[in-house]
């Protein structure tokens, strides 16, 4: 059996319900409410400051909700580890991307398959598709401690991707690399994403990178949802050219 037609799981809704978490008087993310769909990229927007990786971290485990819920379908992960929620399906990567540095390539990504409950030759199959997709087929076999930190990063992807999420939150995956680049990264994701029913929400903070790439977006703004939709219809709110595009806005107007 090739590792593409391995079996799609059942849609699901991953939603967080008026979540929100406090640090020492900052409200960080106060009352926010977004769910990712199977098969769909979210892309999560706003300011420096605005709780987007927060709001991640709420979904991921890492931190603690201090009000409000997190759900998977029925499950309730609100208080759930991270480990358990990877567990449930929903994992994270990080900016620095982890990896072995003693494996190669291909052997990491693998790893994760193997992890993930694949047989060896499944796991094979899957490494060579995610490492075709993701443009890593020329480094496939190289020590993973030798390459560049954006190669890294993209194998700590291609290691989530291995694990076959059920949803995925990716973290500014395409830092460190240009417009066309990130473009070409996170679509491919996307591609994947769909075939396989992954979830995916993915914080970003260059707009042009977000806006072909994401299904839906949502836009957050100290703590708060600022409102969410279409990336064409969002793009034209008020609301977001004010607070996001505002600078470039105004710069645009006078000319
Ligand atoms: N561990 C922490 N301790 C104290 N304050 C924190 C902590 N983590 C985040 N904050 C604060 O919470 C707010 C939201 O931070 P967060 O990193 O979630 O925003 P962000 O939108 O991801 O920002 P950026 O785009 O700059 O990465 C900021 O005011 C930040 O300083």
């Amino acid at each position: 059996m090739s590792a593409t037609q391995l079996a799609t799981p059942p849609p699901s809704v991953l939603r967080m319900a008026e979540g929100g978490i406090h640090f020492d008087g900052v409200r960080a993310v106060d009352g926010v409410t977004l769910e990712v769909r199977s098969g769909e990229v979210l892309g999560l927007i706003g300011p420096n400051g605005s709780g987007k990786t927060s709001t991640l971290n709420l979904l991921s485990g890492m931190l603690r909700a201090t009000s409000g819920s997190i759900h998977l379908d029925d499950h309730d992960l609100t208080r759930l580890s991270m480990r358990r929620r990877t567990r449930f399906g929903v994992v994270r990567t990080f900016q620095s991307g982890r990896v072995f540095g003693r494996l190669t390539i291909a052997e990491n990504v693998e790893a994760a398959a193997l992890g993930g409950g694949l047989r060896r030759r499944e796991a094979r199959q899957l490494t060579a598709d995610i490492l075709a997709e993701l443009g890593l087929e020329d480094v496939a076999h190289q020590q993973a401690d030798a390459l560049t930190a954006g190669r890294i990063r993209i194998t700590a992807i291609a290691r989530a991707l291995a694990s076959r999420p059920r949803f995925l939150l990716l973290d500014e995956p395409a830092a460190g690399q240009n417009e066309s680049e990130a473009i070409a990264l996170i679509t491919a994701i996307r591609e994947f994403a769909q075939r396989r029913g992954c979830g995916v929400l993915l914080v970003e903070h260059d707009m042009s990178v977000v806006m072909g790439t994401c299904d839906r977006l949502h836009v957050l703004d100290s703590g708060r949802t600022v409102t969410e939709g279409e990336p064409a219809l969002v793009r034209r709110d008020p609301k977001v050219i004010e607070i996001y595009f505002g600078k470039r806005h105004d710069h645009d107007a006078e000319r």
